[in-house]
Formats: C-alpha cells, structure tokens, sequence
C-alpha cells in the first residue's frame, strides 16, 4: 500500500484517497487504456489512479479542482508527454473542448462522493463523444445506477443512465482501501454509451423532465405527479395506470409517455 503523502485530505473536495494497490489494480485491470486511446480522469487527487493509468501511454487529461495538488501532479507526470492538468470543476469543465474527432473518450474518476450524481448528470450530455466510463462511487449510487423497475432505488438516475448506456455493477470497494476512509461502502461502476440504442426515439431532454416530474413525489400517483403535463385519458390511452406508483414503470414507459407528450 502506498503511505498517505503530506497533503491533509479536504472533507469540502471529497478527498478519499485510494491507497490499496490491489484495489487500485483492479480498476486499472478494468479499464486496460491502449496507447492510442484518450482517457480523461475527473479529479485525480494525488495521482493514484492516474499512475496506473498513464503507464499505458495513453492520452491522458486530468481535472483537478483542488489547486494545491497541481504542484504534485505536474512534478509525477509532465514526463508523460500526452498528459494534461485542467485546474477545474468537473461540474462546469466542458468536455467536448477534450474531443479530438474520431477518438473518442473514456472517462475515469474516484468521484468526490459529494458531487458524484450531478457530475453524472452533466456527463451524460456528452455521451455521444465518449467510448465508456469507469467511477468509483458510493455503493448506493451504483444500486441507483444499475437499478430495476419496481425498487425503491429505480429513479432519476437510473431511468436516464440507463436509456442512455449499458451500466455494470464491476465490484465493491471496503472503506479501508482509502485515507482517510470514508463512512460508506463504495463500487466500481461501468457505463458504456449505446451505439445502437434498443429504445424507440424521444428526446432526452424531455425523458428526464418527465421523469423528474414521475418522481417528484414517490409516495403519490402517476397521475398526480404527471399533472399539468399529461392527464388520466392520456395515461391511460398508453396502458398505464394512472393510480400507478412510478417506481413500478419500466423505463420504456416513460419513453411513452414522454413520446405522448412530445406528440
Ligand atoms: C475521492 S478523491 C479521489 C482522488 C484520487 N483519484 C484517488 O483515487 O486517490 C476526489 C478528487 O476529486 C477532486 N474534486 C473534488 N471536487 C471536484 C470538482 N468539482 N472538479 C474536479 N475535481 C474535484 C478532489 O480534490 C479529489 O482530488
């Protein structure tokens, strides 16, 4: 294991240093960068990840938001001559300015617990340019993320991950394999942008207002949550029941009703 450096870890940045090697193997194993591929690390701390990464000599941008670990950064790996610090906030960084054409990104990151649903938010409008995406997380986000119809974790973030790329549950991760360690379990999660997507068309952009609006209160009714953007006649003229919870709506159903309204 590698020692805790002098940088004391900031609770504000999420700072959870990974520490154990084979953990840390285990996500470089997962992720296997080529050369010529462009891996893009969101917030890489004191550079754990980023060190069994960049062996591969792949492109390699990291951004970083803490700026009292850029001096750290830049002295480990300026060596690499395809790596580049963006002093930045993940949250507002706009990573379509990393595109270079036809190769297409791959993001990593051990999330700062703090931000993490937003952040995967935000980078799923860009998941046209990226090839596949590798997060560590709290274990709930990933059960969020990978989660089914009619469990009480089947929401937002699942619906709209899921319409949008295969997600995998890759493994979970104890609080000791970080310094300091963290008060929840955390997974390895895979997100891979679809290709070819196996759901009929709809706006995402509208997908997730309406599952936003599905889910705005849980314990209410599809039509009670849906009202002012789609009524009982409407809800039913899909096969839906309107007295229906929303956590029991496949996510094909939302494609529906988001459809209805478009229409
Ligand atoms: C959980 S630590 C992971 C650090 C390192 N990758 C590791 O595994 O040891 C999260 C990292 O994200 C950084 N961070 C926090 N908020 C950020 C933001 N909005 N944008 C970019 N980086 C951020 C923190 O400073 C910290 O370095």
């Amino acid at each position: 294991m590698t020692k805790p450096k002098l940088h004391t870890p900031r609770k504000r940045f999420g700072q959870n240093f990974l520490q154990d090697e084979a953990i840390i193997g285990r996500i470089a194993d997962a992720i296997h960068p080529q050369e010529d591929q462009h891996l893009v690390e969101i917030g890489p701390g004191q550079g754990a990840l980023t060190e069994a990464l960049i062996t591969s000599q792949c492109r390699m941008d990291v951004v970083e938001l803490d700026r009292d670990l850029t001096a750290g950064l830049l002295a480990a790996f300026s060596i690499y001559p395809k790596f580049k610090l963006h002093s930045a906030d993940a949250l507002k960084f706009d990573f379509a300015s990393l595109s270079s054409g036809d190769i297409p990104l791959r993001i990593v990151g051990n999330l700062p617990y703090n931000i993490s649903t937003p952040l995967i938010f935000r980078l799923l409008e860009f998941a046209p340019l990226i090839q596949d995406m590798h997060f560590m997380l709290q274990y709930e986000v990933v059960q969020r993320l990978a989660a089914s119809p009619g469990s009480k974790l089947w929401g937002r973030l699942g619906i709209m991950a899921q319409y949008l790329c295969e997600v995998e549950h890759l493994f979970d991760v104890p609080p000791s394999a970080f310094f300091p360690p963290p008060k929840v379990q955390s997974a390895i999660v895979r997100l891979v942008p679809r290709q070819e997507s196996p759901w009929p068309h709809c706006d995402p952009a509208q997908l997730k207002r309406v599952v936003q609006a599905a889910f705005a209160q849980r314990r209410k009714t599809l039509r009670n949550n849906l009202k002012g953007i789609l009524d009982s006649d409407g809800i039913e003229s899909l096969g839906l029941d309107p007295g229906c919870r929303s956590e029991t709506l496949e996510l094909i159903d939302f494609i529906h009703i988001s459809n209805a309204i478009d229409g």
